[in-house]
């Protein structure tokens, strides 16, 4: 049986909600084969990050070279990159295998406020991994750091969101859940051509632990399956605000998301 490939370049979240296990579960849930090249490993439950011990560069290139000389994915997402050294070796695989669907959900920052990419490495995204992916999906506050503007009003959003596509992004999806609109939690996207929302119901709960790396996972996974980029954003748009509101317990902090919430509407059999 052939099957649809996705890989996932990010940190491993040990307590499971984010990172490349909340990729992996997401990609299983949209039935596409996982694989994963780790770029950092860290101790993290949902009350915080105790630790973060990154993979060597040469580390992360090694991983990238063995999916690539056997497994060729059929879209490709990056989370966690920590450092400037890793961005390159990723940036330069991706290159190299000429691997497409490329999803860069720009990690900077956990909810507790550990940082996931040091202060010099911004600069690295933008320089050469932006300009490859087919999507950028930032949250505020790092769509602030990518185009050193503050974006405090729709206006401002709808610039950065240009902005980052002029950096080199096909398509900019500004993400709403740090943007204070009432009960509505929808994200902005831009085309290069067209600005429209993927509109969404904001839930009232503290368990958003890997929302954004669920998100990307999932737009990942169903660029991985040929659909379109505006298909695949309003397929994650579903999976995310499923796992958001049919939530699960799990820890005392910000617990993870739902991930198998989707499937239990109705979607297993796509
Ligand atoms: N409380 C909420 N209710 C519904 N949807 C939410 C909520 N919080 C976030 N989302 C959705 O989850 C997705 C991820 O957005 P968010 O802005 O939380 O990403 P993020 O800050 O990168 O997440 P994280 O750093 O936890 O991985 C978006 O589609 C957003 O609209
Ligand atoms: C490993 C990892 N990646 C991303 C995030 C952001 O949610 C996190 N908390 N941990």
């Amino acid at each position: 049986m052939q099957v649809n490939k996705a890989l996932t370049i990010a940190g491993s979240d040990s307590g499971g909600g984010a990172g490349i296990q909340s990729d992996l579960k997401t990609f299983q849930e949209l039935n596409v084969y996982g694989m994963s090249a780790v770029t950092a490993v860290t101790a993290q439950n949902t009350r915080g990050v105790h630790g973060i011990y990154p993979v060597t560069a040469e580390g992360v290139t090694s991983q990238l070279e063995a999916i690539g000389a056997d497994l060729r994915p059929d879209a490709v997402k990056t989370g966690m990159l920590f450092n400037k050294e890793i961005i390159e070796a990723a940036a330069g695989a991706i290159k190299n295998f000429g691997w497409n669907n490329l999803v860069v959900d720009p990690v900077m920052v956990a909810k507790g406020g550990s940082i996931l990419l040091e202060e010099d490495a911004a600069a690295a995204l933008k320089e050469w991994l932006i300009p490859l992916a087919k999507v950028i999906t930032p949250n505020v506050p790092e769509a602030e750091v990518l185009t050193g503007m503050k974006i405090d009003s729709a206006e401002k959003r709808k610039k950065a969101a240009e902005i980052l596509c002029g950096i080199g992004a096909d398509i900019t999806v500004i993400k709403g859940g740090h943007w204070n609109e009432s009960d509505l939690c929808s994200d902005l996207v831009y085309d290069g051509q067209e600005f429209y929302e993927l509109d969404g119901k904001r839930v009232a709960t503290k368990n958003t632990h890997g929302t954004g790396c669920t998100f990307s996972a999932a737009i990942t996974a169903e660029l991985a399956i040929g659909k379109t980029p505006k298909e695949a954003l309003h397929t994650a748009k579903q999976f995310i605000q499923a796992a958001v509101e049919y939530g699960i317990e799990a820890g005392s902090g910000h617990g993870p998301t739902n991930h198998w919430a989707y499937r239990r509407l109705g979607n297993a059999k796509r």
